[in-house]
């Protein structure tokens, strides 16, 4: 029998670096939230079953409006964010019941995430149990060290193995769970926290390989305003 496939939508986070009152998840780019061009893509994905919400807490009730109004049939829990990205990760694997099943943690601020990404992620869970999108880098990129005057290039890396992480992050959840066990358990995860979801499953259960899915130039993360009218016009491009 196939695993059942859970969405995780990450929309805790209240997009400070963008610098709007409200979070930038809620913030209107071609037509409508960006929460919403996320959570589209996972409802009209037919290998995804269920999808998972977790929102800025105060927000969890626009949500509701979202879905009711939208009719997202996928969406099955709500539920406030932590203060941190992992600490809503951590959340999400607390709301997801005792069975196994496959779950994608998905940036909900990546709004142009193709279809073609989450169909190969689920493909690549029948045979992997953690799962990243990437994509190589086409900037050289150098490690930063304190110099005169300010910082000064350490070390540059071999760029031919440089990858960009994306999301959906996906795993099978009783790996993800153990992870996040082993990392809260660890008083040194607070003070050294990992930026994403594969980075704890590295550091806390490095003997599972995380295999690669092909990411998209297109699966930008909305971080900085001028994201914003990035998205917007990707957005044009794709109805031309
Ligand atoms: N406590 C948090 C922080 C972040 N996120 C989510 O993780 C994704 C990537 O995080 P980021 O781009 O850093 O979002 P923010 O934390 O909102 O941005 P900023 O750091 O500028 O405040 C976003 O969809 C964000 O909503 C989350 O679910 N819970
Ligand atoms: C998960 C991520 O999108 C992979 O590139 C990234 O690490 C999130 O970082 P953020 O600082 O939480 O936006």
């Amino acid at each position: 029998m196939d695993s059942r496939s859970v969405g995780v939508l990450l929309a805790g986070g209240v997009g400070q670096r963008v610098g709007r009152d409200t979070p930038k998840q809620l913030i209107e780019v071609a037509g409508k939230t960006i929460l919403e061009h996320s959570m589209d893509v996972f409802e009209g994905a037919p290998e995804i079953d269920e999808i998972v919400v977790l929102m800025t807490p105060g927000y969890t009730d626009r949500v509701r409006e979202i879905v009711g109004k939208g009719g997202y049939r996928k969406v099955s829990t709500i539920v406030e964010g932590g203060a941190s990205r992992t600490e809503s990760t951590w959340r999400a694997l607390r709301e997801l019941g005792p069975e196994e099943c496959d779950v994608l943690l998905h940036d909900a601020v990546r709004p142009l995430v193709e279809p073609r990404i989450i169909t190969e992620c689920v493909k690549a869970l029948e045979t992997h149990s953690a799962v990243n999108v990437a994509i190589p880098s086409s900037d050289t990129v150098f490690v930063a060290v304190p110099g005169p005057g300010g910082e000064v290039i350490g070390e540059v890396l071999d760029r031919s193995r440089l990858r960009r992480s994306q999301t959906p992050q996906c795993f099978k959840l009783s790996v993800i769970r153990q992870a996040y066990e082993r990392a809260f358990a660890d008083p040194e995860f607070a003070g050294r926290p990992a930026t994403d979801d594969c980075g704890v499953v590295l550091r806390y259960l490095p003997e599972v390989p995380i295999h690669v899915v092909r990411g998209s130039e297109r699966n930008i993360k909305v971080t900085h305003p001028d994201d914003l009218r990035i998205a917007e016009l990707l957005f044009r491009l794709a109805d031309e």
